[in-house]
């Protein structure tokens, strides 16, 4: 397919420092975050007008997920949206505690793992045309979900060591390619709990059954980094086009999917070599080179519509050179494993210590914090260390305008419900609006932007609307 629309959800660990007293569980300071949404749209699981979803659960990993977007670049965007928004929740959060006599810090932070050792996800979403024989794309497109982490992997210090049995080192702590390796299990199921798949196989497509399925890729490690992100989604969608379009690709199943993935997680050369289906061994390098090389020659012969293309093949290579090397200066900037690295190596050299040192785990957390003025992350991006793919300005507007896909309609159309005072419910596919049958509609083609019904819906809303305008997003 050479369309595609893609989008992320993102569950966001959370932690109220208070200055003095005033200690609040996880669970509380997410219900404290989320008053202005649940004030606003009556929930604390709202559709914005961004075409978002802002969401919730129990539990106390507040989730963003982005609109269907049908550009990569807009896919950055929307993402960092959603840090935004959550970054002015958590000042908002902070004032409304403050003035209850609790000052303290709303921490949000765009990791997979807690200090208690919990793991949560960053999930992706592909849409895949239905005629792809599924199971064939799990075969061929797990090898390589296990093995790209060495690419977009966000790094993690382990103070005490790799956790693998075999692999313990005690002394010294140690730093990993992933953060989600050590808690995914085996290659595809459909619960996401119990089981740890890399890829969740529950068909729910979002849209036209008949025509199109969703890929639900729940592996991956959240992203800070512009650029890593922008590799994440590029290289998997070229991978999904070949196993689509039929090319030939090298049999590499894996023998043990979650085994791999620990193992090459842990192994910074990229050359431990991991077991296959058939009782060859291979190495993650090589691995990630054959899947390489198949794209460059895919996309030699059949082109590709996507501008940002040419970038992504390029960071990917450097990426691997990096690794083979073991030099990431030419990555360090770009890749969120040798951003955070670079950082990390140079506080140890400064106070002589190691991995094991809680305070180099300290700032591995910090560089996760989306605050732009406290996390670590922003400070290297002020100070050019870490790369920028789209403007401030850009992601901004993204918070409050819909990529050109079916998420406009969403946006247009709860901007409008909001603005008439009307009782609405809104998914991916529907749009509601309660006790009147008429203004409701269904939207199953994710790519349509348009839908002259959809369009008439928001008009007739709008004129009904008193003149206030509304405001588009929990106040901020
Ligand atoms: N047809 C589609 N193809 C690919 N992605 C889609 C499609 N429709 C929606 N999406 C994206 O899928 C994601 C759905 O997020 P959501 O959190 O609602 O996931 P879910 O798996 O349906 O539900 P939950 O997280 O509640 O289990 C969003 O990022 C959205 O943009
Ligand atoms: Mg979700």
């Amino acid at each position: 397919m050479q369309r595609r629309i893609f989008g992320i959800e993102t569950e966001f660990g959370i932690r109220f420092a208070p200055r003095g007293l005033g200690q609040l569980s996880p669970e509380e300071a997410a219900r404290v975050l989320f008053r202005p949404v649940v004030a606003w749209g009556r929930s604390s699981n709202v559709f914005l007008n961004n075409g978002a979803r802002l969401y919730l659960d129990v539990g106390s990993h507040p989730e963003y997920a982005t609109a269907e977007c049908a550009s990569l670049t807009d896919l950055v965007r929307q993402d960092k949206a959603g840090e935004r928004l959550f970054e002015d929740l958590a000042e908002q959060a902070e004032d409304h505690l403050a003035l209850r006599g609790t000052e303290g810090r709303m921490h949000l932070f765009k990791n997979n793992v807690d200090s208690a050792g919990h793991s949560f996800g960053s999930h992706e979403n592909y849409l895949l045309s239905r005629r792809a024989e599924f199971s064939r794309l799990v075969r061929f497109l797990v090898p390589f979900l296990v093995s790209r982490q060495l690419v977009v992997g966000a790094g993690r210090v382990h103070p005490a060591g790799c956790p693998t049995a075999e692999a313990m080192t005690l002394e010294g702590g140690s730093y990993s390619f992933s953060q989600r390796a050590d808690y995914v299990w085996e290659a595809a199921s459909a619960a996401t709990t119990r089981s740890r798949p890399l890829i969740n196989t529950r068909d729910e497509p979002h849209a036209d059954a008949s025509q199109y399925r969703r890929l639900h890729v729940i592996v991956g490690d959240s992203n800070m980094s512009e650029t890593t992100l922008l590799a994440r989604a590029g290289m998997t969608d070229v991978v999904l086009r070949m196993i689509e379009d039929r090319v030939r690709l090298p049999d590499l199943e894996l023998k043990n999917p979650g085994m791999a993935l620990r193992a090459i997680s842990h192994d910074s050369s990229g050359r431990g070599a991991v077991e296959l289906a058939d009782g060859r061994s291979i190495g993650a390098l090589d691995l990630q080179r054959e899947f390489l090389a198949s794209a460059r020659a895919h996309l030699e012969k059949e082109g590709s519509p996507r501008p940002e293309m040419p970038y992504v093949m390029d960071l990917w290579e450097r990426t691997l050179d990096a690794v083979e090397s073991g030099d990431a200066s030419g990555i360090d900037t770009e890749i969120d494993w040798a951003i955070k690295k670079k950082l990390l190596d140079g506080a140890i050299a400064r106070g002589r210590t190691d991995f094991s040192d809680p305070k180099i785990a300290q700032l591995d957390l910090a560089y996760h914090d989306i605050n732009q003025h406290r996390g670590l992350f922003y400070l290297l991006q002020r100070k050019g260390r870490a790369r920028q793919w789209v403007q401030e300005s850009e992601i901004r507007t993204a918070t409050e305008q819909a990529p050109p896909t079916r998420a406009a309609l969403r946006g247009g159309f709860v901007d409008a419900a909001r603005r008439a005072g009307l009782d609405h419910t809104v998914d991916w596919v529907h749009l509601k609006v309660n006790q009147h049958p008429g203004l409701s509609h269904t939207c199953q083609d994710p790519f349509a932007a348009q839908d002259p019904a959809v369009e008439e819906s928001i008009r007739q809303m709008l004129a009904s609307a008193p003149s206030v305008p509304g405001s588009a997003m929990p106040p901020v």
